[in-house]
């Protein structure tokens, strides 16, 4: 075993499924022992920022490790946008990056992809990730590899792990795998305890759902406290998506002055809010009608738990979960009068100009007629039309927001589950990473992508409408698609798409991209509302 294969083995071990990457000359050596020892997939794509975006795709689905393999200086600090939204949105991903060999460094020259120094990119990683490693010692790197993967997913954020081209071959001992780290039984009692009695003592307690039920695999345990405690539970805006697949009293996504009013005095309105993985960012509660009381909220996060002025650390939030199904069945609680979002259904196929709405209908009927689909959403309206799309896998930066996600998410998702995804994204966004599609035709990928065309960064002009530099030109997509292996739609009016979808749906083993030509100004209801909400809430707060 050398120290590339033992790595490959570790990354297999730890959860990894595939590894996502773009090769260059200080990481060519490792690309071969990928290559030739197949312990696992290599998928590579044609920009660094898609590469990135896929790994962590692959991880946000499958809850596993996701792999970005890139060389140095200019691949990985390429990515290190995509980086920085898997740790803001805490996704386990291993970014394994190429570098300069001993001798090199030390040869008295400039290298080529360095800048500042050669320790500069370690420099810049340690912001975006939790742990980092430069293998330049087989002797230590089992030791090291098991340590930085721990960590990975223990805290389910990024790691980096530098590769010096001269080591990928050298011997090396298998990685081994360190136990899940600890926790002090009696801590966890007393945090369950005190936990149970605020819940008990409460009028309207509320569950709020968050990501790392997701990230650590727990949506099931999740579901079934809540029907422990007979609980009601909502998702933040980036937990949209969760418990879709699991059976809990789920009443929807909590989106503040832009969703669904029941559900946002049920959770404003709450005097125990469980809020268990939330991130507690503007995006999940920037909007909220009402600030939340946090001292009478509990949020378990980043494994610890705080609730009124208590916090205990070092609780992963599995080990909280099971405490309180070993001892919650005392609890029985009332859940307020809810009830369940609707989503909107039946688009009429006729010569009606198309609005966003109407791709969140045509997708919902689509899932009522065939089975639900995985959504894959960029950010732009898109992401807010995605809201309105009937409880199903979710995969969005939410948070961080960054644009050009979705369409090497979505070759990341199909990559690593087999699944096909829909796609959601805007021209903008299109621009940027959509050209990804073209490397559908060597793995037979076959997405459905919907791209809002409104030939605009039609978010920003909510913002400032008075800027004529959100106007973007027509870039007539789906005329690209037969050249680069797809087949295209463009399409205009309600029927149009419809029949573009019960096509492309039919279509299997090339991606499908239907481009829908959405007036400029025309947003989804769900944007509406939030921009609605933002300004009313800016007048208030005399922002
Ligand atoms: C990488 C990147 N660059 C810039 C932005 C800022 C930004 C938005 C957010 C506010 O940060 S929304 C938006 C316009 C999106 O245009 P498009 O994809 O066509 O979608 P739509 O027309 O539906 O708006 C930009 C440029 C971003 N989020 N991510
Ligand atoms: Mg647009």
């Amino acid at each position: 075993m050398n120290l590339s294969t033992a790595l490959l083995h570790a990354l297999k071990d730890h959860g990894a499924r595939a590894v996502f990457g773009l090769p260059g000359d200080f990481v060519l050596p490792f690309f071969k022992q990928l290559e030739d020892s197949a312990i696992l997939p290599l998928y590579t794509l044609s920009h660094e920022p898609g590469v990135g975006f896929a790994a962590d795709a692959s991880a946000r689905f499958s809850h596993g490790l996701g792999v970005a393999a890139v060389t140095y200086g200019a691949g990985a600090l390429n990515m290190v946008n995509a980086v920085a939204a898997s740790y803001a949105e805490k996704v386990p991903m291993v970014v394994i990056s190429g570098a300069p060999g001993a001798n090199e460094r030390r040869n008295g020259f400039l290298l080529h992809h360095q800048t500042r120094s050669l320790d500069s990119q370690m420099a810049m990683f340690r912001e975006i990730t939790c742990d980092q490693v430069v293998l330049d010692d087989p002797a230590r790197a089992p030791e090291q590899i098991a340590r930085v993967l721990g960590n990975c997913l223990a805290q389910s954020r990024p790691v980096y792990i530098e590769l010096p081209r001269d080591m990928v071959a050298a011997p090396c001992a298998p990685v081994p795998k360190l136990p899940a780290p600890s926790w002090d039984p009696e801590a966890l009692q007393a945090c369950v305890t005190e936990l149970l009695a605020r819940l008990a003592t409460a009028e309207r307690p509320m569950l709020l759902a968050g990501i790392e039920i997701r990230r650590f695999g727990i949506e099931e345990k999740v579901a079934k406290l809540a029907r422990l405690l007979h609980l009601p539970v909502t998702t933040s805006i980036m937990g949209r998506g969760l418990l879709a697949n699991a059976e809990a009293p789920l009443l929807g996504t909590y989106l503040g002055v832009a969703g669904d009013p029941q559900i946002t005095h049920a959770v404003e309105g709450s005097d125990a809010l469980l809020m268990l993985g939330v991130i507690v960012s503007d995006t999940n509660f920037g909007v909220s009608e009402k600030t939340i009381d946090m001292r009478k909220a509990i949020l378990a996060l980043d494994g610890q738990v705080e609730m009124g002025h208590h916090i205990y650390p070092n609780i992963p939030l599995e080990a909280l979960v099971d405490g309180l199904l070993e001892r919650g069945h005392s609890i029985a609680c009332t859940p307020p009068p809810c009830r369940r979002a609707e989503y909107p259904y039946g688009l009429v196929a006729d010569s009606a100009p198309l609005a966003p709405m109407d791709i969140a209908r045509a997708v919902n009927d689509l899932m009522k007629q065939r089975g639900s689909f995985p959504i894959v959403s960029d950010i732009g309206d898109c992401f807010f039309t995605a809201l309105d799309i009937e409880h199903t896998d979710l995969l969005a930066p939410g948070y961080y927001a960054t644009m050009g996600y979705g369409v090497p998410a979505g070759l990341g998702l199909q990559a690593d589950s087999g699944q096909r995804p829909i796609i959601l994204v805007g021209d903008g966004a299109f621009q940027m990473t959509g050209w990804e599609l073209g490397n559908c035709q060597r793995y037979g990928w076959d997405p459905i992508v919907i791209v809002f065309n409104n030939c605009s960064w039609e978010m920003l002009r909510t913002f400032q409408p008075e800027s004529s530099f959100n106007n973007l030109s027509d870039w007539h997509f789906a005329d690209m698609a037969k050249p680069m292996g797809g087949e295209g739609y463009r399409v205009s009016t309600r029927a149009e798409l419809l029949a573009a979808l019960d096509h492309a749906v039919e279509m299997r083993g090339r991606f499908q991209l239907i481009e829908a030509m959405i007036p400029r100004g025309v947003l989804s209801d769900t944007l509406n509302r939030f921009v609605a909400g933002v300004r009313r809430l800016q007048a208030g707060s005399g922002a």
